[in-house]
């Protein structure tokens, strides 16, 4: 048996829609696998009344599938699914990095990447890559069809998850088709900054590449309270703020560690407000999928 632990992820860091992700130092989902004559999945943990056993249909089973490496599959989920924190992704890759190893592949981790991918396809209608590249690689990752960079970055970071429940799949339906010349400057613009703060650790530049004005107004309307959760985290010292993934979750990224306590708080009084509980995660970038044997 095998086991692995794989991360809670925020992808798209407002400028990098579908290509820029993070993975955090907690929380995240435990993966153990066993070989067996065909896939069957067993959940348990957080949220697991909501996810499927059927492999055809679990982000885990569809990996045993595209690695053709049947296996009995239990995943402990420590990543709420429908959060904006890649639950779905976090037993993806913890699979995809468990089979790999049980049945001893040697694929690399871009091939790990698309095939955890398709598991992440099948829950929310599109391979995106942006979770399950940094579930696997670890630090801030750009995840583009020609392949993965990475990049160790350290900040400090506080993840709210209010109690609301958006999947993936409706964030998606929100995203408008269209996009004006202007705003894809200011991503452009974005985007460059975020890069340049991560590879320079520099929690001001990466705060400031969050702006984006096309896909997370649009997605806001789905997070009943993220304009107050944005503006007390921004208040309580937070150098920028964003929809973590598709949400429900918010991202704030902090200047020292120390912050995170009152960006935190700050964060859940914020969400109150609007007359909805939420917990918070003081975290930080963190490692790729680690294996126990
Ligand atoms: N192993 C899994 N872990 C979490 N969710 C899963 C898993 N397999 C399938 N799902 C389904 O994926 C959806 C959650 O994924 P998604 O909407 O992308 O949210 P998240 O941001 O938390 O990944 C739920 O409908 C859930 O039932
Ligand atoms: N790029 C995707 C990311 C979804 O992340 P999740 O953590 O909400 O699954 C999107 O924005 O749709």
């Amino acid at each position: 048996m095998l086991t692995v632990r794989a991360p809670a992820t925020s992808a798209n860091l407002g400028s990098g829609f579908d290509v820029f992700g993070l993975a955090l130092s907690a929380p995240a989902d435990v993966v153990r696998v066993e070989k067996a004559p065909e896939t069957t999945i067993e959940v348990t943990g957080a949220g697991s009344q909501y996810i499927p056993t059927d492999p055809a249909k679990n982000t885990a089973g569809v990996v045993a599938q595209e690695l053709d490496a049947p296996a009995r599959i239990h995943i402990d989920k420590g990543v709420r699914p429908a959060s904006g924190l890649g639950s779905s992704a976090a037993s993806a890759a913890g699979a995809a990095v468990a089979l790999n190893a049980l049945y001893d592949r040697g694929h690399s981790d871009e091939e790990l990447v698309r095939a955890a991918a398709e598991g992440e396809a099948v829950v929310s209608g599109a391979a995106h890559a942006d979770n399950v590249a940094p579930a696997i690689v670890g630090g801030f990752t750009i995840a583009r069809a020609d392949g993965i960079t990475s990049v160790d970055a350290s900040l400090p970071l506080v993840v709210c998850l209010p109690d609301i429940v958006v999947s993936t799949r409706d964030a998606r339906e929100v995203v408008p088709e269209t996009v004006a010349m202007d705003d894809v400057v200011e991503t452009v613009g974005s985007a460059a900054t975020l890069a340049v703060g991560m590879s320079r650790d520099d929690p001001s530049l990466v705060g400031r590449g969050l702006q984006e004005s096309v896909v997370t107004p649009a997605r806001a309307e789905l997070v009943r309270g993220y304009d107050e959760a944005k503006q007390a985290a921004l208040d309580a010292g937070a150098t920028g703020v964003t929809i973590s993934g598709a949400g429900p979750g918010v991202l704030a990224v902090c200047r020292r560690p120390d912050d995170r306590r009152r960006v935190a708080a700050a964060m859940v009084s914020g969400f109150d407000e609007a007359g909805v509980d939420a917990r918070a995660y003081q975290t930080a970038v963190g490692d790729g999928a680690e294996l126990f044997r």
